[in-house]
């Protein structure tokens, strides 16, 4: 099992969970995670029938290494409990909460999740959590939402619904999601938790996706939330480490254990200071180099 702060978070697909072909082959897309959707994908009337698809899956297919997740209806629904309940017995890794807006929210599913592996005997504390921020209160709250529970891993930015919060709508620019974005890249920072952008959902400008991936990239997110397997690689391929950058991480950490070995912390390389965080961002470039299939796993290009 990967240790929950090494996975790689790129890509996170949003599956609808009343859909069964998307169901059983979600797996074949190589998602770092797949999040089976009980939400907003799902219409009232076919609730039940979407929680019934999503747990028979989980039983039956075999989605290899990918992170499994389920976003589940909120506390304010009917839906809520069956869906914890059915989702923990089937052993998933994560649950999303949709909509949160507080640590009390947090701290609630927490409790209804212990409840939930108690009674179906899992092992306490293997279902993991993570929080949607959908609204100005989330936005606000994000610090205390990430730092709500030991089992959270992330926090996402979920754009659709907080721009409907906030009275507009999104604009190619992406400026009226600055501050949210912000927010809940620093809130998850700062617990030591993933950081997930929200969803772009005009599947064929795919030059607006590259802008928007580039650019939070750049800020610092782990990755993004998907719907559509058409956007992973793109999403990967910003990811990865450009050739420049994996030689220029070599050389830091071979300059780095070379002045550990002479007893030092720091090191010169081309006239730039090396020390501890240079080498801790020299690390990060070569995992996601090694999950880009470009180096092996002792750095060594697989083809230049
Ligand atoms: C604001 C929010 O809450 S967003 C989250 C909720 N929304 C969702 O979950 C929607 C998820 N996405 C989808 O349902 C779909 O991508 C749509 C409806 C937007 C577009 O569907 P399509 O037009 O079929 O997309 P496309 O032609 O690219 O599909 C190619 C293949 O990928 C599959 N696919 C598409 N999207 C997904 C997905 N999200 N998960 C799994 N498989 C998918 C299709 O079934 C198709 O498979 P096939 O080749 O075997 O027939
Ligand atoms: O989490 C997401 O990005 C999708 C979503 O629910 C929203 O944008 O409201
Ligand atoms: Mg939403």
């Amino acid at each position: 099992m990967v240790a929950e702060q090494e996975r790689l978070r790129r890509t996170m697909m949003f599956v609808p969970g009343n859909n069964p072909s998307m169901v059983k082959d979600a797996g074949i897309y190589g998602a770092d995670s797949i999040m089976f959707d009980l939400e907003d994908a799902v219409s009232l009337a076919e609730k039940d029938a979407a929680r019934n698809l999503v747990y028979e899956a989980l039983q039956t297919q075999d989605y290899g290494t990918a992170e499994l997740v389920v976003r589940i209806n909120g506390a304010d629904t009917n839906f809520y409990t069956n869906d914890i309940k059915a989702m923990v017995k089937a052993g998933i890794d994560v649950i999303r909460l949709p909509k949160t807006e507080s640590a009390a929210m947090i701290q609630q599913l927490e409790q209804d999740v212990l409840a939930a592996e108690k009674e179906f005997g899992r092992p306490i504390g293997s279902t993991h959590l993570m929080a949607a921020i959908e609204s100005a209160k989330g936005v606000l709250n994000a610090p205390a939402i990430a730092a709500a529970s030991s089992r959270m891993i992330g926090i996402a930015l979920s754009a659709e619904d907080y721009t409907t919060d906030m009275k507009t709508h999104r604009y190619p620019d992406g400026a009226e999601l600055e501050f949210a974005r912000n927010m809940v890249l620093h809130a998850a920072r700062a617990a030591g938790i993933a950081a997930f952008d929200t969803v772009f959902t005009d599947m064929n400008d795919t030059e607006g996706f590259y802008r928007e991936t580039r650019y939070i990239h750049q800020l610092g997110f782990d990755g993004k939330s998907l719907v559509n397997p058409r956007q992973i690689p793109m999403v990967n391929q910003v990811y990865a480490p450009t050739h420049s950058e994996i030689d220029h991480a070599k050389s830091v950490l071979q300059a780095i254990q070379q002045a550990h070995a002479q007893g030092s912390g720091v090191a010169a390389l081309d006239g730039q200071m090396i020390d501890r965080p240079v080498a801790l961002r020299a690390q990060r470039v070569m995992k996601l180099a090694q999950a880009s299939h470009i180096v092996d796993e002792e750095g060594n290009y697989l083809e230049k």
